[in-house]
C-alpha cells in the first residue's frame, strides 16, 4: 500500500500541494482528478522522488519510501520522456534491461507489450514516426516493462482511442489483480467513474473528496426525475422542492422538505405521471459540487 501523509509542496509563495493525505490500496485502481493546476502532477512527482517534498511523508508498505523502492515503481510522467529517434522495440528493451531484466526477458516483454497494443508491425519504427495515440501506447508499455510494484500514471488515457483505452484497462487490471496499487490522473470523469476502485479529488492543492465512486455518489443529494403527460413547469412553485432543471414534460428535482409521496400525489392531482425515479448524482456532478 502507498500512503500519502500530509504532503506539502510550495513553489515560492504558492502552495501547489497543501497537506494532502490519501492511500492507494494494494490491488486497487485509484483515480486522481482535479482541474488544471490542482496539484496532481506535483503529487505524482513527489511520489516518484523527482521533486522534493516540503512537508509530510510518503510511505510504501509501511515504511518511508526509499530510492530502492522507487526503482521498482513504474511511472508515466506528464512530460512523457522516451527517445523520439529510437526504434520503439529497442527502447522498451533498453528500459527493461535498466530495470534488471535479462536480455531474453526484456526482448520477450517488449514484444509481448507491443503485440498487446497492436504495434508489432511498428516495432522497428522510430517513436516520432508514430501517431500521438500510438506514441502514448508505447509510453504505457514503458511504464510497465519493468514489472512494477506500483504504477503511477499521469494522464495515461489522454489521446487514446476507445480500443486502446480498453487494452490499457485490461493491462492495468492484470496488475491490480496481482496486488499492484495503481494511481492514475485523468480529466475524463466518465472513465474515472467506470474504472476506479478509489477516487481522490484535488482542488487548489487540497483533497476535497476521497472514497469509492459509490461512496462519493451516495454522499451527494439524491435527485428525482419526474416525467409528466403535460408541461412540468408548475414544479417551480412547489414548496419543499428545489428545481435543478425543467425541460417540457420532464423535471429534475431535489426534495428538500417534500417527500416522494407528496410529490407524486401532487403530480397525479395535476395530470398524468409517466415516470418518477430516483437519480443518483454522477461523479461529474459530485466533482462540480466539491470544486465549485
Ligand atoms: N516547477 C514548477 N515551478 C513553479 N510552479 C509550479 C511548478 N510545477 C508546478 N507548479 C505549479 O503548481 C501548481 C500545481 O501544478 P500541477 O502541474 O501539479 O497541477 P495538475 O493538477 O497536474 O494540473 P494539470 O491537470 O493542468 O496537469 C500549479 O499552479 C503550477 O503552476
Amino acid at each position: 500500500m502507498l500512503e500519502i501523509d500530509h504532503l506539502t509542496r510550495r513553489f515560492g509563495e504558492a502552495v501547489a500541494v497543501d497537506d494532502v493525505s490519501f492511500e492507494v490500496a494494494a490491488g486497487g485502481l485509484t483515480g486522481f482528478v482535479g482541474g488544471n493546476g490542482a496539484g496532481k502532477t506535483t503529487t505524482m512527482r513527489m511520489i516518484m522522488g523527482v521533486l522534493a517534498t516540503d512537508g509530510g511523508e510518503i510511505r510504501w508498505q509501511g515504511h518511508e519510501v526509499t530510492a530502492a523502492d522507487r526503482r521498482a515503481f513504474g511511472y508515466m510522467p506528464e512530460e512523457r520522456g522516451l527517445y523520439p529517434k529510437q526504434p520503439v522495440h529497442d527502447q522498451l528493451v533498453y528500459l527493461a534491461r535498466l530495470q534488471g531484466r535479462t536480455a531474453a526477458a526484456a526482448q520477450s516483454a517488449a514484444t509481448d507489450l507491443l503485440d498487446r497494443f497492436d504495434l508489432a508491425s511498428r516495432r522497428r519504427d522510430k517513436l516520432e514516426s508514430l501517431s500521438l495515440g500510438n506514441q502514448q501506447r508505447v509510453q504505457i508499455a514503458a511504464a510497465v516493462i519493468g514489472d512494477p510494484d506500483l504504477l503511477v500514471l499521469d494522464e495515461p488515457f489522454s489521446g487514446l482511442d476507445p480500443a486502446a483505452v480498453d487494452s490499457m484497462v485490461d493491462l492495468l487490471r492484470e496488475y491490480t489483480s496481482r496486488g499492484v496499487p495503481v494511481i492514475f490522473s485523468s480529466h475524463q470523469l466518465d472513465l474515472v467513474e467506470r474504472l476506479s476502485d478509489g477516487l481522490v479529488v484535488l482542488h487548489r492543492g487540497r483533497v476535497v473528496a476521497h472514497g469509492s465512486p459509490d461512496e462519493l455518489r451516495r454522499s451527494g443529494a439524491t435527485r428525482h426525475r419526474l416525467v409528466l403527460g403535460g408541461d412540468a413547469g408548475w414544479v417551480r412553485v412547489l414548496p419543499g422542492v428545489t428545481v435543478v432543471d425543467v425541460d417540457g414534460a420532464s423535471a429534475l428535482l431535489e426534495l428538500t422538505a417534500a417527500s416522494t409521496d407528496e410529490l407524486l400525489a401532487e403530480a397525479m392531482r395535476r395530470g398524468s405521471v409517466r415516470e418518477l425515479v430516483e437519480v443518483r448524482p454522477s461523479i461529474a456532478d459530485i466533482y462540480r459540487k466539491v470544486t465549485s
